[in-house]
């Protein structure tokens, strides 16, 4: 039986041990440089930005852990403490990682994506309030501007068969960080085997037919996948250090 009068205590894991393939050439996505400072230093102060998140959990590329720990404690996190564990080949795997890594007494865990550097803080905090209210799943999502179409997959270069279109106003994209009462969340990752499809933790849990809501997210939580992104972020970073004062 929890105790009610224990304070909740909430943890961001954050996945930082993909390659960044769809960048193309270089060091690990996360170590790559936004404004001078690697992708994943903003990730995390972007964490430990909310006064609610007392623990971030890095999940580092499998043999780069050391190296992304003395990276880190180059930086100041605030009162923010961190661990740095080694990631798997997959960001599910990397993740379960994460979550093994989280000491007792925390209630609630996000699950943030190193690739998404520039997530306000305020959308953060919305997620947190959202499961602290008693949601066990929560993600931030947007609207979409494209129409959607469904199609019969081929090989690169041929043309696909569109097989319906959704309607748009019933679709969301979706974006990290993702809340979770902790024990749903483990309850997802220990049921759901790999490889059964969910691109997110959220499709973990929704796969368990537990209750999955939707807030707001932001334009500035945009995923750095593609060069284009990269670009998008350096100037949404060179606005907000230019009007902000940020660093
Ligand atoms: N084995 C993996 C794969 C991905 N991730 C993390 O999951 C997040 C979202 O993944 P994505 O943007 O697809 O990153 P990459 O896998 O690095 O990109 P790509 O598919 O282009 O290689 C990233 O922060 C990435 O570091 C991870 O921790 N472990
Ligand atoms: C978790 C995620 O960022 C939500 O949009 C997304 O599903 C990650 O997908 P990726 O292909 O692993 O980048």
């Amino acid at each position: 039986m929890p105790d009610p009068s224990r304070p909740i205590r909430t943890a961001a894991v954050i996945p930082a041990a993909g390659r960044g393939v769809r960048l193309g050439p270089g060091a690990p996505k996360a170590l790559r440089t936004l404004g001078g400072t690697p992708m994943l230093v903003h990730a995390v102060r972007a964490m430990a930005a909310s006064r609610a998140v007392s623990l971030v959990v890095v999940v580092a590329p499998p043999d780069g852990a050391p190296e992304v720990r003395t990276l880190l404690d180059e930086h100041s996190f605030g009162r923010t403490e961190l661990l740095v564990v080694p990631g798997g080949e997959t960001r599910q795997e990397s993740v379960r990682r994460g979550l093994d890594a989280l000491p007792d007494g925390i209630d609630v865990v996000l699950v943030h994506d190193a690739a998404r550097p520039l997530v306000p803080v305020d959308t953060v905090d919305a997620v947190i309030a959202t499961v602290r209210s008693g949601a066990p799943a929560v993600v931030p999502a947007l609207p979409l501007a494209d129409t959607v179409k469904q199609v019969e997959p081929r090989p690169r270069g041929e043309a696909e068969p569109v097989t319906g279109t959704p309607e748009r106003a019933l679709l969301r994209a979706v974006q990290t960080p993702q809340g979770f009462d902790r024990e749903t969340l483990l309850k997802a990752h220990d049921t759901v085997v790999e490889g059964e499809g969910a691109t997110d933790d959220a499709g973990l849990v929704e796969r368990l037919g537990a209750p999955v809501v939707v807030v707001p997210g932001h334009e500035e939580a945009f995923k750095v996948t593609r060069p284009l992104d990269l670009v998008l972020a350096e100037a949404v970073l060179a606005r907000r250090r230019a009007t902000d004062g940020y660093v």
